[in-house]
């Protein structure tokens, strides 16, 4: 699992090792590790972790777009909002807070999706995250870094025009409760006012890439698929 493995780097210092555990609270599977690398019971290969957020307004295509990534370059899929959805479906304790959140077209608290994110992070073989539709605010942002004790490598910004993310999202057809025109306007108005923040943070740092995503999918992926490519040749 990434994070296991990932701890067990032999090429870090212990005092790197010791922050890195207490950030992700993994001590104990941490040492356990140790031990069991120790014993030569697991066979540890470094791999860094590559994250890359995928944001844009809804409709804008991200998950469709994530898909064809995984099949290219084989990263692990991780939607926010499928991973929400599936709190609620899962009646936990969290779930009606979240499913009245998603219909209202507000934000989930931070500490609820990243702690699913987190998990789904630990769950995982791959080293390669695409994460997708999070972070939605800065405060997300934060709390991701806080929590996860990373950042991104690649900031994917889908940039479609809002008559035509509208104009998808009422042709989705997956049954969502959100996707109706009422919430579709309240969610236009959070991405501009606590999304459009975080991408241009990235903006500055570097690390945006943005996407004109309007044409087809195949079309579009041909924009998505150099940014990777190059990644790839470097290694
Ligand atoms: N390039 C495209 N042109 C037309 N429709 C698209 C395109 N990409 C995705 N769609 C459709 O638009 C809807 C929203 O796409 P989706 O990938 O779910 O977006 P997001 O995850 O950003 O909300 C889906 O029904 C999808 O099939
Ligand atoms: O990090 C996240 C991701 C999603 N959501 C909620 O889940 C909804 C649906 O998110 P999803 O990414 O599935 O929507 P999309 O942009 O793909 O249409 C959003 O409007 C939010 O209400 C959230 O609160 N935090
Ligand atoms: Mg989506």
């Amino acid at each position: 699992m990434w994070r296991r493995v990932a701890s067990l780097s032999s090429s870090v210092s212990s005092s790197f090792l010791a922050q890195t555990a207490s950030r992700l609270n993994t001590w104990e599977s941490l040492t356990t590790g140790i031990a069991q690398q120790a014993k030569g019971v697991i066979a540890p290969k470094e791999k860094t972790p590559f994250i890359t957020f995928v944001l844009g307004g809804p409709g804008s295509g991200k998950g469709t777009q994530c898909i064809k990534i995984v099949e290219t370059f084989g990263f692990a899929h991780l939607s926010a909002g499928d991973l929400l959805r599936r709190e609620i479906a899962s009646k936990s304790a969290d779930g009606a807070m979240i499913l009245n959140t998603i219909k209202e077209g507000k934000i989930v608290p931070s500490q609820v999706t990243v702690k699913l994110i987190q998990k789904e992070m630990e769950l995982s073989y791959n080293h390669k995250f695409l994460i997708d539709g999070f972070p939605r605010t800065e405060e997300n942002r934060v709390s991701f870094e806080r929590i996860i004790g990373v950042e991104p490598n690649v900031v994917l910004f889908f940039d479609c025009p809002e008559e035509e993310m509208v104009k998808r999202v009422l042709n989705r057809n997956e049954g969502r409760v959100d996707d109706n025109l009422e919430t579709i306007k309240k969610r236009l108005t959070v991405f501009q006012a606590l999304s459009l923040p975080v991408i241009n943070y990235y903006s500055e740092k570097g690390k945006l890439y943005t996407i004109k995503a309007i044409g087809t999918e195949d079309e579009i992926f041909e924009q998505v698929r150099p940014i990777f490519a190059a990644f790839e040749t470097v290694g």
